[in-house]
């Protein structure tokens, strides 16, 4: 470092900012009930396009109606500050997990609707993206015209030939989302969708979303402006209601539900994931840590002790996907959750 730069001052929260930095007197929000559903969705307007991309939605799952689907959804939701969004609060997430458990679920036979925040990774694209793997970095002349570069033929033709095959067979739909708002009434609408399909219907909700929003009815239409000399922005947001608990309850009987359970600290990861089950009634909970969520995750289900599923150093030097071995661990308690369902019909 160039000695004549300063080096920045180590910043420190004292602790006291630190510990009153979230207000954590606030009690857990309970499971959202049947007005908070209402009272969220009569004053938050859904998306416009929702009726069209609903349409479509329901058009796949006629085609489908012997099949099983999975809705993975992918990817963050934003929280807008203002109406005409300048600025807004994100979730972390490329979308790595959604998109590479939706290539794992075709090859097992599902057809996935994949719910996906817009300009996140999408399957089979995700493996030549903008960035990462830049695709043009594949690509050479030859007598001017364009040709892939013959190292990576194989693998490339490989990807192509899935992509090509789950086109052909319109077994992928691809849906987007920006917003917590998009999200929401996408995921209850879709729900609906699902429901003729019972017990053969899977969610698997990998997106990152948001816990907190501006409510329509106190957010700005325009950027927010910012006084010269400077000024506090203090922002005042609504938690956004627990719907997981509608979704099992009341938007998807009968369907398989699997949630993801994202932490930083360890020390807490377990106790979350086993709380989110008591608390929704669902099948799964996934667990994983942001720092090591590629090479391990930890199943929590009801009544029995957690399941670690890791990669071994050689598979994560290899670059193996550690959905490839979540996604048929999921298949096989999907298996059993039909075949019950069956049985009790
Ligand atoms: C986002 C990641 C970590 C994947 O990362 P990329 O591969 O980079 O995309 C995913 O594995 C994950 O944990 N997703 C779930 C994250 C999440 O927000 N989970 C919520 C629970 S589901 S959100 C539902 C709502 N909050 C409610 O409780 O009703 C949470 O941890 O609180």
């Amino acid at each position: 470092m160039d000695s004549h730069i300063p080096s920045p001052p180590t910043r420190r929260l004292s602790m006291g900012e630190r510990e009153n930095a979230i207000d954590r007197t606030i009690p857990l929000l309970p499971p959202a009930e049947e007005i908070d559903e209402f009272n969220y969705f009569d004053n938050n307007d859904p998306p416009e396009y929702l009726e069209s991309l609903i349409h479509g939605a329901q058009e796949f799952v006629k085609f489908h109606k012997n099949d099983r689907v999975v809705l993975v959804t992918s990817g963050g939701t934003t929280v807008p500050l203002e109406n005409q969004t300048v600025r807004f609060i994100d979730n972390f997430s490329a979308g790595t997990r959604g998109a590479t458990s939706a290539e794992y679920f075709l090859e097992h036979g599902y057809a996935v609707i994949f719910l996906h925040r817009q300009f996140s990774l999408l399957p089979y694209s995700r493996h030549y993206s903008h960035s990462t793997n830049c695709f043009l970095d594949f690509m050479e002349e030859k007598n001017s015209k364009v040709i892939v570069d013959p190292i990576y033929q194989e693998e490339m033709l490989m990807v192509l030939r899935k992509y090509q095959h789950a086109k052909d067979h319109n077994l992928l739909l691809l849906l987007p989302f920006t917003t917590i708002n998009q999200y929401l009434h996408t995921l209850r609408a879709l729900s609906v969708t699902l429901r003729p399909l019972k017990s053969r219907a899977l969610f698997y909700l990998a997106a990152a979303v948001s816990d907190f929003f501006v409510p329509l009815h106190r957010i700005p239409e325009h950027k927010i402006q910012s006084k010269a000399g400077g000024s506090k922005l203090v922002m005042n947001l609504d938690p956004v209601p627990k719907f997981l608990h509608r979704l099992v309850d009341k938007w998807a009987p009968g369907a398989m539900i699997v949630s993801f359970k994202l932490e930083t600290d360890s020390s807490i990861l377990l106790s979350k994931a086993r709380q989110a089950l008591e608390r929704y009634s669902h099948q799964l909970v996934v667990g994983n840590l942001l720092q090591t969520r590629k090479r391990e995750v930890v199943f929590v289900e009801p009544g029995k002790t957690e399941l670690w599923i890791r990669l071994t150093p050689a598979q994560e030097a290899a670059g193996v996907d550690i959905e490839s071995l979540i996604i048929p661990a999921i298949v096989e308690r999907h298996d059993i959750w039909i075949n019950k369902s069956k049985n009790s019909a």
